[in-house]
This record gives C-alpha cells, sequence and structure tokens, in this order.
C-alpha cells in the first residue's frame, strides 16, 4: 500500500556506524546514542562498503538524527523499514520501538517519543549472527544452507510516515480480467468515516470510475464492482490502474492510499497455467539481489537495465529465489509485464550439509519451525499481494522433501498459504525429483536439475538424459499436474573458452542451457523454464565457488556471456501462450 498524501521524511544517506565485535552496546546503552567516526550508506549491506567489515558477522549499530516539522504535530509518526536484517531492534530517542526477525521484507513501528520542531536521534542494531533457526538457516558465514552471499545491514530504504489518527491499515484487492475488482479495506477511525474509491489510469491524470460510501463504521470496508471497459494486465500489455481510497470524516480529508493494480485472473487446470483464460509457458530465471558494493541493495538503475535485457532476450517470468525482492524489483515486475512466482526465503539446498536427518526431521515437525515459517509467508504475502505480477507462490526452495516430516511441513504451509490467499496457485522448487514425498501437495510442480553439473560431470548429453527420464516419470505419476523446470544451469567464467565445450567454459553453458530447452519443449506437460541464473551472484566461499557462483547467464555487472545470445534465440522462439 502506497501513499501520496502521507508525509515522509527519507532517512536514506549516510548514517553513523559502529561495529560491535565484543556484544558492548548493549550494556554500554549504545541505543541512546554513541560515538563513531565510522560512515555508511543506507540502502546497502555494510559487507563491501569496507574491506574490513566484509566477512564480519554479528551486531552492527547504525545512528541518524533528523528533523520533524512542527506541522506534523498530532499525526501519528512510523518509521518503516524497506527490509533491514537479520535480526534489527530499533530505539528513536533512546526509547525502544520495536525489534523484527528477516531481511527481505518490509516492517513498521509507531513511534510515540517523536519531538515536533526539534531533531531526533533514531538508533538500530542489526545482528545477522547465522543460526540454524534462522530463515535460511546457517551455521556460520561459510557455512549456510542457502548459496548466496549472507550480507548484513540495512539494505532496503528506511523512512518516517505520518499518519492520522483516521486511516487505512490495510487494503486486499482481487481483480479478473474481465474487470471485477473485490477490495476488502481495514480502516481505523474514532469516528464514522466517508471512503471515496476512485479507481485512475497509471499516471493518475485521468479518473476512470469514483465511488462514494458515506458513514461508515471504522473496520472492514468491503468494495465490490465490475469496470466495464478496463483492459487487462497481461505479459504483452501490462495494462496497469491505480486503485486510491479517500477517508474523509466530516468532509475533511484524512487519509488517502492507493495501490497499482493490473485486472487479471490465474488458474490452473488441466496441467496448464491460464492467464486470463489462456494457457501461459513461463520463459524465464531465477534471480538474486545482488550488486558489486551495495550488496544485496539493487540500484533502481540495474534494475531497469535487467528488465530491458529480460526483455530483450524473451523472458516472460521469475522466480524471487530465494527470498521476496523489494517493492522496486517487484513495481518493475508489474511494470514490464513479467510473471512472477513469488518465494519467501525459506531455502534449504544445502541443508543436509549441515544438520543429519533426524535433526532435519525433528526441525520441521516442530511447533516452533511452522509458525515461524507461517510468519516469515504472513508478512511477504501482506507486503506483495496485490501485485499482478505475483502469479503463483513457492512455499521454498530445495528443501530435503524425501523426510516425511518435510513433506508434512510443506503440506501445511502450502495449505496455510491457501488459507491467507486462495487466488493464486502453490508450488515448491523440488530437487529431490523422483524421491520427492511432496510433489501431490501442490498445483503446480516445480523441479531444480543440475545433471550435467553436479553430477553426470562434462557429459551433457548423458545429463540430459537421465534428467528426462526422471521428469517423464514424475509426469506419469502427476500427469494431473503442470511442470516447470525452476532451474538449470552451468557456471561460467567470463573469457573461458573451449571447443569442445568443456566444464566453467561459456560453451559448456550454453550448450547445456540448448540441450536443456530443446528437450524439455518437446514435453506438452512442461509449462515453464527458469534457466538459474539471470546474473552471476556472491556466495559464500567452498570448493565449488570462485568468489559468485557463475550461472549468470550475464555477469555480475550485467555483460552477457556466450549463453546470452543463445537463450536469446531460443525464448524468442517460444510463444508466451499455450497451445
Ligand atoms: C552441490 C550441489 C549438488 C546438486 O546436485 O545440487 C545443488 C544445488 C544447489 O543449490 C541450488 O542450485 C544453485 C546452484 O548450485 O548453482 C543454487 O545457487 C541455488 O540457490 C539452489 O537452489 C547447491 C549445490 C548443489
Amino acid at each position: 500500500m502506497k501513499s501520496w498524501f502521507r508525509p515522509k521524511i527519507i532517512l536514506d544517506g549516510f548514517w553513523s556506524f559502529k561495529i560491535d565485535r565484543d556484544f558492548v552496546g548493549d550494556k554500554e546503552e549504545w541505543f541512546k546514542g554513541f560515538k563513531s567516526s565510522d560512515v555508511i550508506y543506507v540502502p546497502s549491506s555494510w559487507n563491501e562498503q569496507n574491506p574490513e567489515w566484509d566477512q564480519y558477522t554479528g551486531v552492527a549499530w547504525y545512528q541518524r538524527d533528523f528533523y520533524v516539522d512542527k506541522l506534523l504535530e498530532g499525526r501519528m509518526a512510523w518509521i518503516i523499514f524497506d527490509g533491514a536484517g537479520y535480526k534489527t531492534s530499533v530505539w528513536v530517542n533512546g526509547k525502544f520501538v520495536g525489534d523484527h526477525e528477516g531481511s527481505f521484507t518490509q516492517f513498521k513501528f509507531r513511534v510515540d517519543e517523536i519531538r515536533f520542531g526539534a531533531f531526533n536521534r533514531v538508533v538500530v542494531r542489526i545482528d545477522n549472527t547465522p543460526s540454524i533457526y534462522s530463515f535460511p538457516p546457517a551455521r556460520k558465514l561459510n557455512e549456510t544452507a542457502f548459496d548466496f552471499f549472507h550480507y548484513g545491514g540495512i539494505h532496503r530504504s528506511v523512512y518516517l510516515e505520518f499518519v492520522d489518527v483516521c486511516h487505512v491499515n490495510d487494503m486486499t484487492i482481487h481483480t479478473s480480467h474481465a474487470g471485477d475488482l473485490k477490495a476488502d479495506i481495514s480502516v481505523e477511525c474514532n469516528k464514522n468515516f466517508d471512503a471515496r474509491l476512485i479507481l485512475m489510469d497509471k499516471e493518475r491524470t485521468e479518473i476512470i470510475s469514483e465511488d462514494i460510501v458515506r458513514g461508515v463504521r471504522p473496520g472492514l470496508l468491503r468494495f465490490e464492482r465490475r469496470y466495464d471497459g478496463v483492459k487487462p494486465w497481461s505479459p504483452e500489455e501490462p495494462n496497469l490502474y491505480v486503485f486510491a481510497v479517500e477517508i474523509y470524516v466530516n468532509g475533511v480529508l484524512r487519509d488517502s492510499v492507493y495501490e497499482r493494480i493490473g485486472f487479471r485472473s490465474v488458474e490452473v487446470r488441466e496441467g496448464r497455467v491460464y492467464l486470463n483464460g489462456k494457457p501461459v509457458f513461463l520463459k524465464g530465471f531465477g534471480r538474486h539481489e545482488d550488486f558489486p558494493v551495495t550488496g544485496k541493495y539493487v540500484p533502481g538503475s540495474v534494475l531497469v537495465r535487467d528488465f530491458y535485457l529480460m526483455r530483450k532476450i524473451g523472458a516472460n517470468s521469475f522466480r524471487t529465489s530465494h527470498y521476496p525482492y523489494s517493492n522496486e524489483h517487484l513495481d518493475l515486475a508489474d511494470e514490464f509485464g513479467f510473471m512472477v512466482i513469488l518465494e519467501p526465503p525459506l531455502c534449504y539446498s544445502g541443508l543436509d550439509r549441515l544438520l543429519s536427518r533426524e535433526e532435519v526431521a525433528k526441525l520441521f515437525s516442530s511447533e516452533e519451525y511452522l509458525a515461524k515459517a507461517k510468519k516469515f509467508i504472513e508478512e511477504m504475502i501482506r507486503q506483495h499481494k496485490n501485485r499482478p505480477s505475483v502469479i503463483m507462490y513457492s512455499v521454498m526452495n530445495e528443501p530435503p522433501s524425501d523426510i516425511p516430516e518435510v513433506a508434512e511441513a510443506i503440506k501445511k504451509l502450502a495449505e496455510f498459504f491457501k488459507s491467507i490467499d486462495p487466488s493464486r496457485p502453490v508450488t515448491f522448487a523440488s530437487h529431490r525429483s523422483v524421491r520427492d514425498l511432496a510433489l501431490g501437495y501442490v498445483d503446480v510442480i516445480s523441479l531444480n536439475y543440475y545433471r550435467g553439473w553436479y553430477s553426470e560431470w562434462g557429459d551433457i548429453d548423458k545429463g540430459v538424459e537421465v534428467m528426462i527420464n526422471e521428469v517423464e516419470e514424475i509426469h506419469r505419476r502427476y500427469s494431473d499436474k503442470p511442470i516447470i523446470i525452476t532451474e538449470f544451469g552451468a557456471d561460467a567464467y567470463l573469457g573461458l573458452h573451449s571447443d569442445p565445450p568443456q566444464m566453467w567454459s561459456e560453451e559448456y553453458q550454453a550448450e547445456l542451457i540448448k540441450k536443456y530447452v530443446e528437450a524439455l519443449t518437446k514435453r506438452s506437460y512442461i509449462i515453464g523454464l527458469h534457466i538459474w541464473n539471470f546474473a552471476d551472484f556472491r556466495t559464500p566461499q567452498n570448493p565449488l565457488r570462485t568468489i559468485l557462483n557463475r550461472k549468470g547467464i550475464y555477469t555480475r555487472d550485467r555483460q552477457p556471456k556466450l549463453a546470452a545470445q543463445i537463450v536469446s534465440q531460443l525464448f524468442n522462439s517460444i510463444p508466451t501462450y499455450m497451445k
């Protein structure tokens, strides 16, 4: 939910910073304010801003002063973090305002201690100590269940928002491609209010339709209507509209919020995913939020380049592997017409290197694990539920789902997704192939395959043959379910060439991708292909990686490898709509 009406103070910029290696900050009450000559930029992870902080995991403190105008007096102040972590605790003017766990969702705290017409001080404590109980789990910086670098810090924007006592709390919007809209609008107010509900064009220059509901009691306002003549949102024509809600008390405007929406429908039936009643084929990538120096913050200009590159190469889809991406990232997906599979930070690719089978079973069957997973999922859905681009949810990535307790947890979490948002299909990215026990619990089967890389290495044809045999077997078992191959690929070091194609060369990567795509597009039950990965990204240090995971078809600074040309030919020849 956005607002152009609520006054804001943006806190992005340079902050004071202090690493707390000996964990003395709490005892020395740094939350009241601390002295430090270290400077840090927000938004961005701390690691690459100074080589001395690069390998640091633990507690670090941020501090910044800001001025609040007297004119804002009487409004409630909220401090909003678009993403920081792993654990964040916040104090304003020495008073604790709240804490939050998880790096990739927006969170906010009410601040009662604001001084109007004066300077205020915000102090933030970040703790990114690895833990097996974190989402996703890790033991140490280089012993993680996930294959991306464990950055720390305030890596998305921070701002204050000033809100009237009468305000919109939340808004859930469902649409159809026929022009139907249903909105559940939760309003807090000390009086009955009037609501003005406006549908506008994307630029907010033209009002398409407006409705006024008078004398509404505070609580839930349900609004439902059909807008005739609106254009549907689709990959080829991502028509966006603005749906705005204004709250009036005695004729005075007290709040105004909006969402950018698209009119579209998603359903899964008879082995297909239908968008607006037409079966779609998802062509695209697993991506990451990762960039040199800024770490887990990807600047808007880089995102824009990514979307133009993805569009040019013929992609129409990506998965937010392996955590929910920033608002900016997903705003561009809405804008460019990308079909997104939204994934929470439940990533378990290397979990069996950290825990025994028994420990994994115990973890996944514990009530604590399920409750925490649900909290992460709920926050993610709340933030992104109104996006037309989000057409599917992925419960998690590469769980050890050949273990019955893990399969049971996937079943429960898939049901949980549906209980909050029954409008979108659910999947999870499996790497257990024919041994997976949870494939039957989701609407769409997603499979990750590295045959020809981690196994059958050096022999692409053999890798493709084994992969196809397994995919066919899975299709035989679940013939009514559509299948997406959510990861496949090979590392390539830019500039390393080899004839014949050998591992790590650009030729090997291009050839493996080409052979996978050719073999898989012959199978009509395959409804999507996501190459791993769009761009190279930083990883923990281990013998399989050369600082970066190099499975990007672009380098980390977004220059093409040979595979980008091949993928362009392949993707541009696959239509978005299937027969
Ligand atoms: C060592 C290894 C073997 C294997 O068969 O699969 C596998 C998968 C891994 O993680 C997934 O694949 C990507 C990759 O390895 O490039 C990761 O970057 C991605 O996050 C994972 O979904 C890791 C290691 C292995």
